[in-house]
């Protein structure tokens, strides 16, 4: 882990441009918000771009954390019972704006039309009902380690969690790619396209859901979008699992949703092979409040504990955004040169 804790003038200062810019801006939605998020960006204190900069630029793990902000537990109110019951103004405005204002330091924030309908921030709480899903909002089952959105080409390359409260002290698993010894041949199986991945759990409701759209534009996309995600699970595409630089190469997976049965024998052993690797440098990272985690999306796997679940308003909270290095990969899955959701 790389990790960065700020001081109180630090947090003070952070305290002071979270407070202009949750009294400038209501909502994280506000397109004027996001087009100045890489400028309030550069606001941070100069440690904390330095920490991020070089986590991006470096790598020098694939996890980094920031903590030494506060969570004013009264004002974030109770845990939510569902990640959609909250009122126009989220109580957690300002943790938004910080998670987004990090992550701006590493690319640019993504969200998706497929998933948590849509929005900038998702929420990671357990929701009744969810508890043995493989997805944010379960509890009971641990949450199998993976690539985020591995199926999707236009993924985030960090994923980024803010903890809002974690009573129970429930652990964010991980493992770094560097950390894994892997012989020659089992790395150039895993380096051809003989693997398949579906859409997990999360994008599969978002697109079979039928939610309202904006504009006939945005019909038109979000009609491709669910074509191109029910495509990926019914008929996914072979992809390698490791890609870059043979002597550093990045990862692509998610086992949970890849078919053992669809792949020939050898991708079989070789996938395998990887994933007792991983397991056996799976690490843990307990997130208290105010914690802020970002996740290298293309050299770490990341995964949740079980937990139970209690509802009573003290579950354990996170907010969580996507980040992607460069935006217009996915500009044909976006309706406008700036706009921060994909399709
Ligand atoms: N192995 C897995 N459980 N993969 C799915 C990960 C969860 C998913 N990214 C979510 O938004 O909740
Ligand atoms: O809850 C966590 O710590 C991480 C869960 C997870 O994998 C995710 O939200 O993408
Ligand atoms: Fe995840």
């Amino acid at each position: 882990m790389f990790d960065l804790t700020i001081d109180d003038r630090e947090a003070r200062e952070v305290g002071a441009l979270l407070d202009d810019l949750a009294g400038t801006y209501s909502t994280v939605e506000d397109p004027a918000f996001q087009r100045r998020l890489p400028v309030h960006a550069h606001e941070l204190p100069v440690r904390v771009r330095e920490h991020l900069t070089t986590f991006r630029l470096g790598e020098p793990a694939g996890v980094c954390v920031i903590s030494g902000c506060q969570v004013d537990q009264d004002r974030v109110g109770p845990t939510p019972a569902h990640w959609r019951d909250q009122g126009p103004v989220s109580p957690a405005l300002r943790e938004e704006i910080f998670i987004l204002l990090c992550g701006s330091l590493l690319g640019d924030p993504i969200g998706w039309s497929t998933q948590h309908d849509g929005r900038f921030v998702h929420d990671v709480l357990p929701v009744p009902g969810d508890e043995n899903e493989q997805i944010g909002t379960g509890s009971a089952q641990t949450i199998t380690w993976h690539v985020e959105d591995a199926f999707h080409p236009f993924r985030g390359d960090y994923v980024g969690l803010m903890c809002l409260r974690n009573p129970d002290k429930v652990a964010t698993t991980y493992a770094d790619m560097a950390d894994l010894e892997i012989d020659e041949e089992t790395a150039e199986v895993l380096a051809e396209p003989r693997f398949y991945i579906r859409p997990d759990n999360s994008h599969l409701n978002g697109a079979s859901a039928n939610g309202t759209v904006p504009s006939p534009g945005a019909a038109r996309l979000m009609a491709a979008s669910r074509e191109r995600i029910l495509g990926m699970h019914n008929d996914p595409e072979p992809v390698p699992v490791l890609f870059g630089a043979d002597h550093a190469p990045y990862l692509r997976l998610d086992p949970y949703f890849m078919d053992f049965d669809r792949m020939d024998q050898e991708a079989a052993v070789a996938l395998k092979r990887l994933s007792a690797e991983i397991d056996r440098n799976l690490r843990e990272a307990t997130l208290a409040p105010g914690d802020v985690c970002f996740v290298d999306n293309f050299r770490a796997v990341h995964g949740r504990n079980e937990f139970t679940a209690r509802y009573d308003g003290t579950d354990r909270w996170l907010k969580r955004v996507n980040v992607a290095r460069d935006l217009r990969k996915s500009r044909e899955a976006r309706l406008h040169a700036e706009s921060r959701i994909i399709f």
